[in-house]
């Protein structure tokens, strides 16, 4: 397809090194937890707090959970697909140039040209857009429009769990912790496409790979095709797709912020033999934002600023090939 990255071309000299070695293992499916939202608007208080407790357990045991009744309407959802599969069908000449929809020049990505081993190969692209960026988007207003109001929606849901779950920690400043340190501006969509993998069969190729979260927390909408898997007690479990429920999980930040008690799991998505659509909204403070951990117990981490954990972040994976993210910021680090 004209659309698809030149990902057979550029990993020609990895792809033959998967019929040798390595194996994969066997990947249990589970059904995330799954938390009913409408409960939290119930008149029964003891519904309300019941559904506040699943939120806090999930945050603070899988770091990921399933949402359903969370207020992005079925609407929202179907053109948010629409358009996705719209622009990524433009032909991959286009995507790749500098200015591509009035974009900032970063924003559209693909697999790991870079890559050296299997291991960090990424059969995907993306297009990773900062909100500040939408205002820019003139050339594409349906896609801008609809855009706005996926995340419109979806940072009033990332905004109602983040209190939720700050409120728990017992955080005197809740109220306005997030009102303050999070404007509209500061969130970044994600569009993922995981163009069809004719290696999909050997389970090793992976469609983005592990990773956590740079942020407080991300929504996920993904499509019915699955492949999105996470880390939980040292195996890879695979998500069980749900297309009436959007994924939660909990962010590098919420795990600073919490000291330790919310988990920022790593997860991956494995590359399938079907074209699979995803969009997060990932819920960031501004770059001046001070991320200090709360609670009664000595503080694990150092605190910081996110644009000091985006540059750090950065140096990392330019250095190194990939982040070394929250464990350079524990006091113990050295
Ligand atoms: O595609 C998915 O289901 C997950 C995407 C993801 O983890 C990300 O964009 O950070
Ligand atoms: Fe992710």
């Amino acid at each position: 397809m004209d659309f698809d990255p030149p990902f057979q071309q550029t990993y020609k000299t990895l792809l033959p090194e998967l019929g040798k070695g390595d194996k994969a293992f066997a990947v249990e499916e589970y059904e995330l937890p799954s938390i009913n939202l409408s409960h939290l608007l119930s008149p029964n208080q003891n519904e309300r707090e019941k559904c506040i407790d699943e939120i806090v357990r999930a945050a603070s045991t899988w770091g990921f959970f399933q949402v359903v009744n969370h207020g992005i309407s079925d609407e929202v959802l179907k053109n948010m697909n629409y358009e996705e599969k719209k622009v990524f069908h433009q032909p991959f000449e286009k995507k790749v140039q500098k200015n591509f929809l009035g974009l900032s020049p970063d924003s559209y990505r693909w697999g790991n040209p870079k890559a050296t081993s299997l291991k960090q190969l990424s059969w995907s692209e993306a297009f990773h857009i900062c909100m500040e960026d939408l205002s820019g988007m003139n050339e594409s207003k349906t896609l801008r429009f609809t855009m706005e109001k996926f995340a419109k929606t979806a940072r009033g849901l990332a905004k109602t769990l983040a209190e939720i779950l700050a409120d728990n920690l017992g955080m005197i400043k809740t109220g306005t912790y997030f009102q303050e340190n999070c404007p509209p501006n500061s969130s970044y969509i994600r569009m993922n496409r995981y163009p069809p993998c004719p290696y999909s069969s050997s389970k090793l190729v992976c469609g983005l790979i592990p990773h956590t979260d740079s942020d407080f927390l991300s929504v996920v909408f993904q499509d019915h095709v699955g492949g999105l898997q996470l880390l939980k007690d040292g195996k890879w479990i695979a998500v069980k797709p749900n297309p009436n429920a959007l994924v939660i999980n909990i962010g590098d930040l919420f795990q600073a912020l919490s000291n330790g008690v919310y988990k920022s799991i790593r997860h991956r998505v494995i590359a399938t033999e079907v074209e699979r659509f995803s969009v997060a909204y990932f819920y960031c403070p501004s770059n001046d934002a001070i991320i200090e951990s709360c609670g009664e117990e000595p503080a694990v981490y150092k605190q910081f600023t996110f644009g000091e954990y985006k540059i750090q972040n950065e140096k990392d994976v330019e250095d190194i090939g990939d982040k070394i993210g929250l464990q350079r910021f524990l006091r113990s680090y050295i």
